[in-house]
């Protein structure tokens, strides 16, 4: 058995900021999971290296379920991003260790290919509609089968999902956080001609998907669903805050059109009543803040007895190593529904180099042994941690808002 003899908490900022757990072994196998939670990065750190980490030395690493149960119960305090991140970055690194060890890339382990590669979508952002849409015939060109599409609010100076001119969309930035202002009656007025003009434009071989990131009120998203109908979306995402669960009725109650959720979710009980009524379509609870691939897998069951199809994020504040876990996860789930791939910049590859890879509109892991991924620490610590912030958003009149 492979015995845990080091574990190490590596943070480098190629661009943005990552937090990556290296776990060593006796055999001098060594495993590798993300631990990134934007703009809370060193909470996490800390919990794991003042926490988890002694707690981790001589154990088995071949031990994956124990190991998660001992840090889940073990801890009193249940739940919650940070432990729920920490833990998912000791999974990832035990599948890790455990597929190389066994010669076999983490998805054979998971039960094998349930298909042949995993449909991703990926972002088309623009200051205006045209704008937008340009972005989505490129991807289209590149070989996307799904695309998101997210533009600017006229009247607003700046929006979710839209990138400041010419720039990669990041939106961790700023000593402190960035403040927008918001309007929801300015919102709802664009986004259906967006999607007219995208169907117009795109035609319908397309999959079309918008992210509301949790900005709508439940009869808001409503409306907006029902606005949407003609264009026939994949899905509407974060339609309206998930705290209450039960909200999500009141939709579904009013549209066809399908709802994704659960980016923010940790754990299953975040997202049992929403899959166990039937109120969403696709649940969006990831392998790096969701308890790593063990918890993940046992959402997805759940989701699977109700039809309800997985749709992990993956925007790049998940480092390449949560995105190969997803992959592993992806290929092997029944009931996988489609993946989100916002690409790495190139500084961040050459930290990460990485097995997996897009072809055709799909990834797949690749066939390396575990998660296929490694980390170049001499590069890594070039990049030095800076400290970067979500946005926060109000309302014209001053109100604080979900951004
Ligand atoms: O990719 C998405 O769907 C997002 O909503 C991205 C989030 O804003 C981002 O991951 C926050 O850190
Ligand atoms: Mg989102």
């Amino acid at each position: 058995m492979p015995t845990i003899t080091d574990a190490r908490v590596i943070v480098t900022s190629p661009g943005r900021n990552f937090v990556t757990l290296q776990i060593t072994c006796d055999d001098g196998t060594t495993g590798l999971g993300d631990a990134t939670l934007n703009g809370r990065e060193l909470s996490v750190a800390s919990y794991l290296e003042d926490h988890v980490v002694p707690c981790l030395i001589g154990r088995d690493a071949h031990r994956i379920e124990d190991v998660w149960q001992y840090l889940y119960k073990g801890a009193y305090w249940r739940r919650g991003p940070v432990t729920m991140t920490a833990i998912a970055a000791v999974d990832m690194a035990l599948w890790d260790i455990k597929g190389k060890v066994a010669g076999l890339p983490v998805y054979q382990l998971l039960g094998g290919a349930a298909r042949d590669s995993c449909l991703v979508y990926c972002h088309a952002n623009g200051t205006t509609i045209a704008d937008t849409i340009e972005t989505a015939l490129r991807h289209r060109d590149e070989g996307y089968r799904a695309i998101r599409l997210q533009c600017g609010v006229p009247g607003l100076a700046s929006t979710y999902g839209v990138a400041k001119q010419g720039q990669r969309y990041e939106p961790a930035d700023g000593d402190l956080p960035n403040e927008a202002v918001w309007s929801t009656e300015k919102y709802l007025r664009i986004v259906p001609e967006l999607f007219a003009a995208a169907r117009e434009a795109l035609g319908w071989d397309v999959h079309l998907l918008h992210d509301v990131h949790h900005r709508l009120t439940p009869i808001e998203a409503a409306r907006l669903g029902k606005d949407l109908e003609p264009y026939r979306l994949f899905w509407i995402e974060d339609a309206t805050p998930a705290e209450n669960q039960d909200a999500f009725r009141l939709i579904r109650q009013h549209t066809t059109t399908p709802l994704a959720v659960g980016e923010v979710f940790n754990s299953i009980w975040d997202a049992k009543h929403l899959i166990e009524n039937q109120l969403i379509d696709y649940i969006r609870a990831t392998v790096v803040h969701a308890g790593g691939i063990t918890h993940l897998r046992r959402i997805a069951a759940l989701a699977d007895l109700y039809q309800v199809r997985t749709g992990c994020h993956g925007a790049t504040d998940l480092s390449p190593v949560a995105m190969a876990a997803a992959l592993h996860f992806g290929l092997s789930v029944p009931n996988f529904g489609i993946q989100e791939h916002m690409p790495h910049s190139a500084e961040t590859d050459a930290v990460f180099p990485h097995a997996y890879r897009f072809t055709d509109g799909t990834m797949h892991p690749g066939d390396a042994p575990g998660l296929g991924v490694s980390i170049d620490t001499d590069l890594a610590a070039t990049h030095a941690y800076k400290r970067a912030y979500l946005p926060v958003n109000r309302l014209e009149d001053g109100t604080l808002w979900s951004w």
